[in-house]
């Protein structure tokens, strides 16, 4: 089943001026996807009204065939789609082990989903009593994907995965969510600035110019024609 479906997405700050127009987007269960573009596209906008965090002036979101409310994120998470932002929304001043504890919604299950989280990020083990804050940042990621996950999200977004971030830590987290889409069949949909590396990990691609889907492809047949990318990037 399409895990996360979208149709005729309109959305953004000022309903005269949507910056995400008439978007169409389908991920299936277990499937990577990037979303490209230049700066100022839209494709945060775009992650943020998935996410029913930036008002919605038009479409449909569902999740394993669900309706999502237009303006409530809590709802969403209950149905199951997660947001990274690019912030990460960390409790910065609280250890690692109580933003990962906050995040588990039944008290019972919080042991077995931090060591759920320590498995997939084992670095993250002796970093558990520092201050989330005084983490690096490859280990704030770490955190942020972490405190997603034990949320078992059906959808996972994830905004400027690589930002800031030397590229072995990227590779490590990059394997994770290979792992998280392949072992649990979450769809994954990664905003990214590095486009060949986005497209390395991604299965498919789409590409956001002026808020609307300029390119909707698969990764491989993406990788193997950079020209038609740079097209797109330059017709802005
Ligand atoms: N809080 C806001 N209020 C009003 N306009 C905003 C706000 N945030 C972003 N915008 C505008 O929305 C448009 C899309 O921005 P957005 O951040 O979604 O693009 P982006 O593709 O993620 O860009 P970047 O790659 O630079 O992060 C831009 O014109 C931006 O100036």
């Amino acid at each position: 089943m399409t895990a996360l479906r979208c149709r005729g997405l309109s959305a953004g700050y000022v309903r005269q001026r949507p910056c995400v127009r008439d978007v169409d987007l389908d991920v299936e269960a277990g499937q990577i996807a990037c979303l490209l573009g230049p700066n100022g596209a839209g494709k945060t906008t775009l992650l943020m009204s998935l996410a029913g965090m930036v008002p919605r002036f038009a479409g449909e979101v569902t999740v394993d065939g669900k309706v999502l409310p237009a303006d409530r994120p809590r709802d969403s998470v209950r149905a199951g789609l997660v947001l990274v932002p690019d912030d990460r929304a960390l409790f910065r001043q609280l250890p690692t082990v109580a933003n990962l504890r906050l995040a588990v919604k039944a008290r019972g299950d919080r042991a077995a989903a931090i060591e759920e989280v320590l498995g997939y990020f084992p670095s993250l083990r002796k970093r558990l009593g520092v201050e989330a804050g005084r983490l690096s940042g490859g280990e704030q990621q770490m955190l942020a994907i972490g405190r997603a996950i034990v949320q078992r999200p059906k959808v996972l977004l994830i905004d400027e995965l690589s930002m800031g971030l030397a590229p072995v830590i990227v590779d490590e987290i990059l394997d994770v969510l290979r792992r998280l889409a392949d072992e649990r069949g979450m769809a994954v949909v990664l905003v990214e600035q590095h486009v060949q590396l986005a497209l390395s990990i991604a299965d498919r691609a789409g590409i956001l110019v002026h808020g609307s889907i300029a390119i909707d492809d698969s990764a491989q047949a993406l990788r193997a024609d950079p020209a038609r990318i740079e097209r797109a990037y330059l017709s802005v």
